[in-house]
């Protein structure tokens, strides 16, 4: 009887055990599946490398609870640790939204709101990279050329083009050629009437060495700028119509602005002041597109070497940065008499556009 006993107690010790195993199997199992589901659950396609790297400040503010929540749950209430944010800074939206399909998406692709329309070679590499410091502004990287060479494409490819922006952030990219096509204004128009358009402008003589110093960087045996400048160097009849001084003729493209928008939804930068005082002309910027104004004089330094005003710390990233080797480059000595060929030649067209423009940029 006593043996009996024991064999029961036995067998009653061992289903114990197994079922205390069991029910840690099943705790671990459990904790493991909250886990990931959490992880996944974390907004990754509204949170698209550009917007980490671009507005961390806006990223945190919008997604910071979640976020936090999220991620404390995963890391035991640990911070998030610095590579994990690292990883979605290396992550292109367009994988960020394929690894998670089917999700709900905060951050959507709308048509842009501002516009940077030129000149080419204003500087209008250079606003873009340091508007995208704000925290408020999405800007596509690249150069659609939607209104002037891919308008057949419709709006909804141009749509598709757009970085996924937040409510309250605003929208937008830089064509340098839409200033000077005949087309974009109405196409442009009929797209939005309220929105804000923004012209980098700069002394069209040396916008016009720029353009050329570009041409010959790219294409071997061009004839020099001097000979290119003139339809007729005896009689010094200068070539209008060449593409370096075409583009230069501010005011006869502006009239077709002016046609489609007033001139109050135009803000021109002062191509020079942006170099020599690049938060003053983002000042004036960030008030015409009527954010607040968060990208200042702290965030720039000047760079010797390179000779132009470099970011100190992109957001995003530790290292100060400055634009490529094709910005900045360095401009071959032109005929002080083509000079001044030149001077003559823009004086009137430089005056007509102050006019228009309803400021003086002072390019003698
Ligand atoms: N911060 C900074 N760094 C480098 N370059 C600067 C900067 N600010 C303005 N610029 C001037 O920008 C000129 C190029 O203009 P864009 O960016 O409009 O050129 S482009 O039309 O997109 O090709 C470029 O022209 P080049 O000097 O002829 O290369 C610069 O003079």
């Amino acid at each position: 009887m006593a043996s009996l006993y024991n064999h029961y107690s036995d067998i009653r010790r061992v289903l114990q055990k197994v079922l205390v195993m069991f029910s840690i199997f099943t705790l671990c199992a459990s904790l493991f599946y909250l886990l990931a589901g959490c992880c996944n659950s974390l907004p990754l396609d509204a949170v698209d490398s550009i917007a980490v790297k671009q507005s961390p400040q806006l990223f945190y503010k919008t997604y910071g609870k979640s976020f936090e929540k999220n991620v404390s749950n995963c890391t035991n209430g640990m911070l998030a640790p610095a590579p994990f944010i690292t990883s979605l800074e290396g992550t292109s939206a367009s994988e960020s939204e394929n690894n998670h399909p089917g999700k709900d998406w905060t951050a959507v692709r709308r048509l842009p709101q501002a516009l940077i329309l030129g000149v080419k070679k204003g500087g209008t590499r250079a606003l873009l990279e340091f508007l995208r410091l704000h925290p408020d502004i999405r800007a596509l990287g690249s150069e659609p050329h939607f209104f002037d060479r891919h308008y057949s494409r419709g709006m909804n490819w141009y749509r598709s083009m757009m970085p996924k922006a937040l409510d309250g952030q605003i929208v937008m990219e830089k064509t340098p050629r839409y200033f000077v096509t005949a087309e974009t204004p109405a196409r442009i128009h009929s797209m939005s009437k309220d929105i804000k358009l923004i012209v980098v402008v700069r002394d069209p003589i040396t916008r016009a060495i720029s353009d050329y110093t570009q041409i010959i960087s790219k294409t071997h045996n061009i004839p020099s700028f001097e000979t290119l400048t003139f339809k007729n160097r005896t009689i010094g009849q200068i070539d209008s119509l060449w593409s370096p001084i075409w583009i230069g003729l501010y005011a006869q493209h502006l009239e077709k602005w002016l046609a489609y928008f007033p001139l109050s939804q135009i803000h021109f930068v002062h191509g020079e002041r942006l170099i020599s005082d690049p938060a003053g002309e983002l000042g004036k910027v960030q008030d015409f597109l009527g954010l607040q104004r968060i990208i200042t004089d702290k965030h720039f330094y000047f760079n010797k070497t390179k000779g132009f005003p470099c970011l100190k710390k992109p957001e995003g990233s530790s290292k100060p940065h400055c634009l490529g080797k094709t910005k900045g480059r360095t401009h071959p000595k032109i005929d002080t008499e083509v000079i001044k060929k030149l001077k003559d030649f823009y004086h009137p067209h430089n005056l007509k556009f102050y006019q228009m423009a309803g400021q003086d940029f002072g390019w003698q």
